[in-house]
């Protein structure tokens, strides 16, 4: 896994933030403002606006050769059975708004990486560790 220093992760925020800024200038009316909560679900507004706000600091950072699809609800996370049993056990029945993104994402496995940015308890080990072992248990062939 690659090492990030502090200063350089703050650079890839101001540009991701820059850029952000640049595309949306000219739809800034129909974009929603920068009131993200901690614990806020999907909303379908967000879908083509990266995780970005003033006030968290919290971003997922998708890498990968596809476009991203964030689910939109809890039903379209499709991840090994037992492994949804297992979070729904662990009270996990929350689709969290980064969640959204980083667990059909990350459940294609290999070169479907991201770099998820949030507050402390925002949820972002639980946004990447059922995707991962979905991706470990179900091997190579998914076909994500
Ligand atoms: N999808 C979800 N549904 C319901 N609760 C959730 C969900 N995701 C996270 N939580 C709750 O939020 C808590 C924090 O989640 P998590 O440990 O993933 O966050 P974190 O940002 O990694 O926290 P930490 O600062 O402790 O590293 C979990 O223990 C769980 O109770």
């Amino acid at each position: 896994m690659m090492k990030i220093s502090d200063e350089k992760l703050a650079n890839i925020m101001e540009n991701l933030e820059k850029t952000w800024q640049r595309i949306t200038v000219s739809t800034s009316s129909s974009s929603r403002g920068s009131d993200y909560e901690l614990g806020d679900s999907y909303c379908p507004q967000d879908v083509v606006r990266p995780l970005v706000a003033t006030n968290c600091s919290e971003y997922a950072v998708a890498h990968a050769n596809c476009v991203l699809r964030p689910a939109r609800r809890f039903a379209e996370v499709f991840l090994l059975p037992h492994i949804l049993e297992t979070m729904r056990n662990l009270g996990l029945n929350r689709l969290l708004r980064l969640q959204s993104y980083t667990w059909p994402h990350l459940a294609g496995g290999s070169g479907h990486g991201a770099m998820i940015v949030g507050a402390p308890g925002s949820g972002r080990t639980l946004a990447y560790v059922p995707s991962v072992c979905h991706a470990g248990l179900k091997g190579p062939e998914i076909p994500f």
